[in-house]
């Protein structure tokens, strides 16, 4: 799928990477617990039929306690403006400094189906059910009596 970009990302490390690196185009201090909306400096077009995953990356989580508030951030096809990365310092006790041209977060791109909600009365049958919210049990050791729906 070739998808047109205005900016010189995203970018993958690795040819059969799912993951395509989105750099910061600003420096950004996070102190302890703070968000912040990091501007890319690109723009992309995605084709109908599918969406933009914005997602963290494992290294920065591991190591810093940096997420994204909105993970998985949505881009829509039809978006045409600047993606932007929505970060957040998890960690309690340590800044974290984004330089320009960092690699922040990456983008998935997958297909969607196109979906029509259609009112009915009744829904089909299922084994689940309603049965959600923990109901299957937690570890090998608690129940599913543990307060689950
Ligand atoms: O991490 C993100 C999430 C979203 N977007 C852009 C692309 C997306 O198509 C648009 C709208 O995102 P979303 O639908 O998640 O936000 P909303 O709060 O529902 O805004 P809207 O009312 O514009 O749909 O914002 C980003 O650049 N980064
Ligand atoms: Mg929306």
């Amino acid at each position: 799928m070739r998808v047109p970009v205005v900016g010189d990302q995203p970018r993958f490390a690795h040819p059969d990477d799912a993951g395509a690196d989105l750099t910061a185009a600003e420096r950004t201090i996070l102190p302890p617990g703070a968000r912040a909306v990091v501007p890319t400096g690109v723009r992309i077009a995605l084709p109908s039929g599918t969406v933009g995953l914005v997602v963290p990356r494992s290294g920065l989580a591991a190591k810093h306690g940096i997420t994204l508030v909105n993970s998985p951030g949505t881009i829509d096809a039809g978006y045409r403006g600047e993606l932007k990365v929505i970060v957040l310092n998890t960690d309690a006790a340590q800044t974290y400094t984004i330089e320009a041209g960092d690699r922040i977060a990456q983008l998935i791109v997958i297909p969607i189906p196109p979906v029509e909600f259609v009112p009915v009365g009744e829904l089909s049958e299922s084994e689940r059910g309603e049965a959600g919210f923990g109901s299957t049990g937690y570890t090998t050791t608690k129940e599913a009596s543990d307060g689950a729906a």
